[in-house]
């Protein structure tokens, strides 16, 4: 006999949309339930975000060891223990996973283990005289009824047909994350983000790296000079690529052997296969976040767009919000929009963007400018070693729609690029800011001079 239980909204998913919406639900004097099928925090907190970055790090103190003897230090790197690697990032993961846990119990959220399906059929509605109507979600023997339900299931990923993932040769991150032996040699199909920090930390352990991606340029989604420091940085590092590439078939014996179009085979141990990420199902929502049916909200890498954690966070947190405004009447909460959110690649050297690419400003409002500034001119980039630069793109005498970092930790400048693009903030008032010296911050403060007509540290 299917038990009943009454919640004011189910949250399908406890990941990064779905847990923060049951947080910020709860908080607002809802009472949610999640429902989850493995543990509480999703892709990210167990085999995404936080796992990754902690092997990055591993591999950023493995390259400190090696390259140490040009800042007058002499360590030796005598091995990297991808065993021990794992141990520590499992730590990590480990520690935030109880504090997660913590924070869920701390808030009364209830939280049902199991596999949710909404229950879409005609009888999963009951005629009700209150706006929207109540919904169902199966959960093995129990069905859980409330008026709202989240859909917060996320992605995985993807493979290409005739590719069989067998996790021993052929692998998805998931299967990566949990190597414990370092192969000789990999290749990364796919030089999105996923694929790009795994070649990174990779070669980083001193592993042989070919990364194949199918477009003409490596993080296709970046602005196309990034693409090219990218490309000439990895080639320094000693990655090989082959870019503009689609893999054609992939040949599994003591090896992985991939063969590209234009008849190019090439050999490794393993192959990782970062072609991109989907979700089980496809999802069609308004800019609220709210599906085709009344009531039901998508949150996370569940709604085509950007897939990123912070995304993930930022639907909940909306949809918590919206649900709260339909029922008590309070102010509604301003939508997400890509656009406005930040997105970091974690490689050696860094990534970072926010806001409108050079083409794509240029294409929405025709007169732009911009200003690329090198980070050879930065004080702490160069006692850091690193190349790279800060490019802004701005409206034509107009406020700044767009700001592209590339070089080591420039990761954490997005947070200032994002207030700039955000609060659309004109170059002379980003130029009145004073920034600290010497912080990589002050190229963004020095690309911001420039194009406020008065450059600093700019040659030429
Ligand atoms: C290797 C890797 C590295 C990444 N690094 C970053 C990064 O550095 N920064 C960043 O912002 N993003 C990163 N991401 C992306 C990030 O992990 C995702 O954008 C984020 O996890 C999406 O959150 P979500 O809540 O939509 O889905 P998920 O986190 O995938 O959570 C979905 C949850 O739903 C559960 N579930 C699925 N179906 C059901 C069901 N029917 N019933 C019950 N439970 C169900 C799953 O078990 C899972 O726990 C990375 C991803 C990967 C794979
Ligand atoms: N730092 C971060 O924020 C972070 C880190 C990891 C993952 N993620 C998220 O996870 C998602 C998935 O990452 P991803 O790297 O798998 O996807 P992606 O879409 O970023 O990259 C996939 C790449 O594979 C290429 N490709 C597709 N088919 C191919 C083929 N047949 N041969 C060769 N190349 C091919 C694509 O052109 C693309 O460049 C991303 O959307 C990303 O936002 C984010």
């Amino acid at each position: 006999m299917a038990a009943m239980s009454q919640h004011d909204l189910i949250i399908v998913g406890a990941g990064s949309g779905g847990y923060a919406c049951a947080l910020r639900a709860a908080e607002l004097g809802l009472r949610p339930v999640l429902v989850e099928e493995d543990l509480v925090g999703g892709t990210c907190l167990h085999r995404g975000c936080i796992p990754t970055k902690a092997v990055l790090h591993a591999a950023e103190i493995a390259d400190a060891a090696r390259d140490s003897t040009r800042f007058g230090v002499h360590a030796t790197l005598e091995r990297v223990d991808l065993g021990e690697v794992r141990n520590y990032a499992d730590s990590v993961v480990g520690r935030l996973h109880k504090g997660l846990t913590g924070l869920i119990k701390s808030r009364s959220i209830e939280v049902v283990r199991g596999r949710g399906a909404l229950e879409t059929g005609p009888d999963a509605v009951e005629g009700q005289p209150t706006r929207p109507p109540m919904r169902r979600v199966r959960v093995g023997e129990q069905i859980l009824q409330a008026p709202y339900v989240v859909l917060a299931t996320g992605s995985s990923p993807r493979s290409l047909p005739g590719l069989e993932i067998d996790g021993t040769r052929v692998l998805t991150s998931d299967h990566a994350l949990r190597l414990t032996e370092l192969p000789t040699s990999a290749i990364v199909l796919g030089g999105g983000v996923i694929g790009v920090e795994f070649a990174s930390a990779w070669r980083s352990f001193g592993v042989e790296v070919t990364v194949v991606e199918a477009l003409p340029r490596l993080v296709p989604n970046e602005e196309p000079e990034i693409s090219q420091a990218l490309q000439r940085a990895f080639r320094r590092r000693g990655i090989k690529t082959l870019i503009g590439k689609p893999m054609e078939s992939v040949r599994v014996d003591e090896s992985v052997t991939v063969s590209v179009s234009g008849g190019t085979e090439v050999s490794a141990d393993i192959l990782l296969v970062a072609v991109g990420r989907a979700p089980d199902r496809t999802v069609r929502v308004d800019e609220r976040l709210q599906t085709e049916i009344e009531g039901v909200y998508a949150v996370g890498d569940l709604v085509p767009g950007l897939q990123l954690a912070h995304r993930g966070f930022a639907h909940g947190i909306f949809v918590a919000e919206e649900i709260a405004s339909l029922r008590d009447g309070t102010p509604s909460p301003t939508p997400v929009l890509d656009q406005s959110i930040p997105r970091v690649t974690y490689s050696d050297p860094e990534i970072a963007a926010v806001g409108l690419g050079e083409a794509a400003a240029r294409e929405r409002y025709g007169d732009i400018e911009t200003f690329t500034y090198e980070l050879a001119g930065n004080g702490r980039s160069q006692i850091l070693g690193t190349q790279g630069f800060v490019k802004v793109v701005r409206r034509a005498n107009g406020p700044v729609l767009g700001i592209h970092l590339i070089g080591a930790r420039v990761g954490e400048l997005v947070g200032e690029a994002q207030l700039i693009t955000n609060w659309e903030a004109y170059p002379q008032e980003v130029a009145g800011l004073i920034h600290a010296h010497p912080t990589q911050s002050e190229a963004l403060g020095e690309a911001h001079l420039a194009l406020a007509g008065k450059p600093l540290h700019v040659h030429g």
